[in-house]
């Protein structure tokens, strides 16, 4: 049995500090409570407009995350360049649009290869894993295979956003075909966005996707019952539906 692997995201921690631009809530702090609770990993997207992490986000955290820190980031030489110089052990490529509320879709890789490529070899050749952010498509899988790239995260946000059972069986269809599809390509596939407590467990229980990056979820919980709750009752649910207990 695969072990599932659990990322948070902390960036909505730095979304209540930068509301009132105080210097707390900390993500660091966050992020060190979830690291002792049992997460495996810890993100962290780095938006063109700071709207929450901000650079003294990154460059603290690159130092002071035990487990493995992912950075989330556009296609763009800044970004590029701030990865390579505080080498994170994860990037993730994501589309990014200014306008936007929050990740609506997956990285165009089909459209973009030769760009995305070009980033790829320059984070990987600053010793970093890249993953791709992509829905769950077979040519952007093959354009993600194609652009040297060793992980994707495939893009949950349809699944989570579905309006009924039916497009919600119909979803899940899609990432569990796209996450074996992904894995027999050779790639190693994660998942994520708009994960949530209730559901959670048809994602966790797919035998391909190594890990699952969630951050709103477990902050909104953690504003009721704390972080170090909050993040091992994701933890207990996702390992329950791997081991097929849940
Ligand atoms: C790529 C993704 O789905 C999220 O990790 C991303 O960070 C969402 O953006 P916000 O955190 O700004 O909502
Ligand atoms: N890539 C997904 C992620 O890091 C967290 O997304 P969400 O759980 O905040 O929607």
């Amino acid at each position: 049995m695969s072990e599932i692997l659990l990322g948070v995201n902390v960036d909505h921690i730095a979304t209540l500090r930068q509301a009132r631009g105080t210097t707390y809530p900390d993500p660091v702090l966050a992020a060190g409570i979830a690291e002792m609770a049992g997460a495996d990993g810890i993100t962290i997207h780095l938006r063109e407009d700071r709207r929450h992490i901000v650079d003294r986000d990154v460059a603290i955290m690159s130092q002071t995350v035990q487990t493995r820190l992912n950075l989330e980031m556009a296609v763009t030489d800044e970004m590029v360049a701030i990865a390579c110089e505080h080498k994170p052990h994860f990037v993730c490529l994501v589309p990014e649009k200014r306008e936007e509320l929050t990740t609506e879709g997956g990285l165009d890789v089909v459209g973009n290869l030769e760009k995305i490529t070009e980033a790829v070899t320059k984070l990987t050749d600053a010793g970093i894993l890249v993953s791709l952010f992509i829905d769950a498509d077979d040519e952007q899988i093959d354009a993600s295979t194609a652009s040297g790239a060793p992980f994707i995260e495939l893009h949950t946000g349809h699944y989570a956003d579905a309006e009924d059972e039916a497009e919600q069986q119909a979803e899940l269809k899609k990432i569990a075909a796209a996450a074996s599809y992904a894995a027999d390509k050779g790639l190693k596939v994660n998942a994520g966005h708009g994960l949530h407590y209730h559901n959670v467990l048809p994602i966790a229980a797919m035998p391909e996707i190594i890990e699952l990056n969630i951050g709103h979820a477990i902050i909104a919980r953690a504003v009721m019952v704390g972080m170090d709750a909050a993040v091992r009752e994701m933890k207990t649910l996702m390992v329950q539906a791997r081991q097929g207990e849940a």
